[in-house]
């Protein structure tokens, strides 16, 4: 396995790029180290494809220069870089056995067959296979046809990392979760160095210790999974991790007042060190609340504001609230203490967990 290092590393598909939009992976500094297992989340188009390309050897980037364990790689061609990749659809010999196919990637290499049964043996029992080694794949479904694939991408101990694009898409829902946690125990027995690419953060949640999250072909945050839920460092993490995604609201702030800000034209009351810290900052400022923090308050509490509820779903271990406030579009999920009708009612905002953006970085918590 390999620690894999981005030095200034970006791609741009045209010729001469002039600007940041120019670029579908913008120039980045980044280290993937060896044995880690990485989820890299993001939206269609943000840049995911390209990246796992560049690694795997199948793009050349435009900018930049990739490193395996110290070693330049750049212009070094797939062949040569010691990469298992496992794709959205199967990838396998139809007319082999599920044992042949799952040796086959160590046949390739001349690894003795005492060692080629101890390994497919060891694959075929973590995916529940065992008993299928005999059969011949062509009859077989879907989905275990993708874990043959997922067998072979793991069946190698020497590989420098195991890339996985969307492997899951064509998996049946309740297999879907089995495998994500087979993944997991694979990882932490094998130590793998594993880069598992998708879009779907309840994929990415489950499987990572790191999470990297990607939008406009930018990284936006490389944390572990509560790190991003608790401290998103962009807006769009906010947005894009949590079930519904963070409230944002636009912060105004008056040169006379030490603890409070407006949103809208609602005063919000605040610890005068947070303002003192926004008064300083140079841009647009933003007030993110994730739905799970936001609390029922008193009438007039200080650090609350007046909303207005228009919806109320009652989801078992919260109530899920809609509505407004100050103007703008509110969730929350409230416990279920005290049973919520649609209607006016007072919200704390003002929380430890609430933070601030200034041009969408988070600058306070
Ligand atoms: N061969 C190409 N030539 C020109 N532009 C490309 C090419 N491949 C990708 N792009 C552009 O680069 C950007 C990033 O695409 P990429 O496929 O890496 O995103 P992605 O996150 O993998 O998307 P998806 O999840 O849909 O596969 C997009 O704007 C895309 O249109």
């Amino acid at each position: 396995m390999a620690r894999i290092e981005f030095r200034n590393l970006g791609h741009a598909y045209g010729k001469n790029p002039q600007q940041p939009s120019d670029f579908a992976l913008q120039p980045m500094n980044m280290v993937w180290e060896d044995g880690g297992a990485y989820a890299l989340l993001g939206p269609s188009g943000c840049g995911k494809s390209t990246l796992l390309n560049i690694i795997s050897g199948l793009l050349v980037p435009s900018h930049g220069q990739v490193l395996f364990d110290g070693k330049d790689v750049t212009d070094t061609p797939t062949r040569g870089r010691n990469i298992a990749q496992v794709f959205q659809f199967p990838v396998l010999y139809d007319t082999m056995t599920v044992y042949d196919n799952l040796a086959f990637p160590l046949r390739n290499r001349k690894v003795p067959e005492a060692e080629v049964h101890k390994r497919v043996h060891e694959v075929a029992e973590i995916l529940g296979m065992k008993d299928a080694l005999k059969v011949r794949a062509s009859g077989m479904s879907a989905d275990a046809k993708q874990k043959i694939s997922l067998g072979r991408g793991l069946v190698r101990k020497d590989v420098s990392a195991i890339l996985f694009d969307e492997p899951l898409t064509v998996i049946d829902p309740h297999l879907k979760w089995q495998l994500r946690r087979q993944l997991k125990q694979i990882h932490q027995q094998l130590k793998l160095t594993l880069i598992y690419v998708t879009h779907d953060q309840v994929e990415a949640l489950t499987f990572a210790d790191e999470v990297v999250v990607m939008t406009d072909g930018k990284i936006v945050q490389k944390g572990a999974p509560d790190a991003l839920f608790e401290r998103p460092d962009h807006t769009f993490v906010g947005y894009f991790i949590g079930s519904p995604g963070m409230n944002f609201y636009p912060v105004k702030l008056d040169a006379a007042d030490t603890n409070g800000i407006f949103i809208g034209s609602d005063r919000l009351a605040l610890d005068p060190a947070r303002v003192a810290q926004l008064k300083r900052a140079q841009g647009t400022l933003s007030m993110g609340i994730r739905p799970e923090f936001i609390e029922l308050a008193p009438s007039g509490a200080e650090g609350a504001l007046e909303a207005e509820i228009r919806h109320v779903q009652h989801l078992g271990t919260c109530q899920l609230v809609t509505g407004t406030i100050a103007g703008h579009p509110l969730k929350g999920k409230l416990d279920t203490s005290v049973p919520v009708q649609a209607g006016r009612h007072w919200l704390r905002l003002a929380r430890p967990e609430t933070i601030f953006f200034c041009n969408d970085e988070r600058i306070a918590q």
